[in-house]
């Protein structure tokens, strides 16, 4: 499968849209970074996580011609209207694996901007089908769009998205935890 650009019916935003001449680096592949002691980390993640008992529950399936890709089920807890997916249920899903291809161009990021665009409704009960990629690197920002399908990995887009992650130091991830005493521990139970 050839990797998708984005298309809307208006422009996509300057401030999710990679300028010109941008460095477009590959995803790395499966990484140690994406296993181990850092999914450890992530097990109360409410995209991700397994000990996240609400949470989406997101598995990433791996890297496909340039995209990572991943799915989820949409559980009957995961609905707005009846019957069908919440929209910010499916905006955590494409921060998560947008955020995930933004980690395996080798740097922490975090989303500093994400545009969703819902173009189906998703029943409950169906899996949706994500893929992102990155459209460019610019200094500590990098660009990346993302859809979800439908009925299978090449069923009808269901939602868009495009977003800016901007990158961070380590420290990032741990100053408002000791300022507010948590640790990992907790987060995790
Ligand atoms: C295994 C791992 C898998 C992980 C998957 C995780 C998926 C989930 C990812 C998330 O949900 S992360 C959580 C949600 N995001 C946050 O909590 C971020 C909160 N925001 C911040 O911490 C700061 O605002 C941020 C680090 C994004 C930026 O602050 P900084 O002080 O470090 O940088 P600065 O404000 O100077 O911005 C750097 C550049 O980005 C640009 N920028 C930042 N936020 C922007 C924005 N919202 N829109 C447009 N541009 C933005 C900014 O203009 C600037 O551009 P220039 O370099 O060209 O001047």
């Amino acid at each position: 499968m050839t990797t998708p650009s984005v298309q809307r019916s208006g422009p996509a935003s300057s401030r999710t849209t990679a300028p010109a001449g941008a460095a477009v680096p590959a995803p790395s592949g499966p990484d140690p970074r994406l296993t181990s002691a850092v999914m450890a980390d992530y097990r109360g993640c409410f995209g991700c996580g397994e000990e996240a008992a609400g949470g989406l529950r997101l598995r990433r399936t791996g890297v496909d011609d340039g995209a990572v890709t991943a799915e989820f089920d949409v559980r009957a807890e995961l609905q707005g209207a009846p019957g069908l997916a919440h929209g910010g249920v499916l905006a955590t899903a494409m921060d998560e694996v947008l955020g995930t291809a933004a980690w395996l161009l080798g740097k922490r990021y975090v989303t500093g901007r994400l545009e969703t665009d819902y173009l189906a409704p998703v029943p409950v009960g169906s899996t949706v089908h994500l893929r992102a990629w990155c459209t460019g690197v610019d200094g500590r920002k990098a660009y990346l769009e993302g859809e979800g399908r439908v009925g299978g990995p090449d069923g009808p887009v269901a939602v868009r998205a495009a977003a800016l992650f901007v990158e961070v130091p380590e420290e990032h991830f741990t100053r408002e935890r000791v300022k507010h005493g948590h640790s990992t521990k907790e987060r995790a139970n």
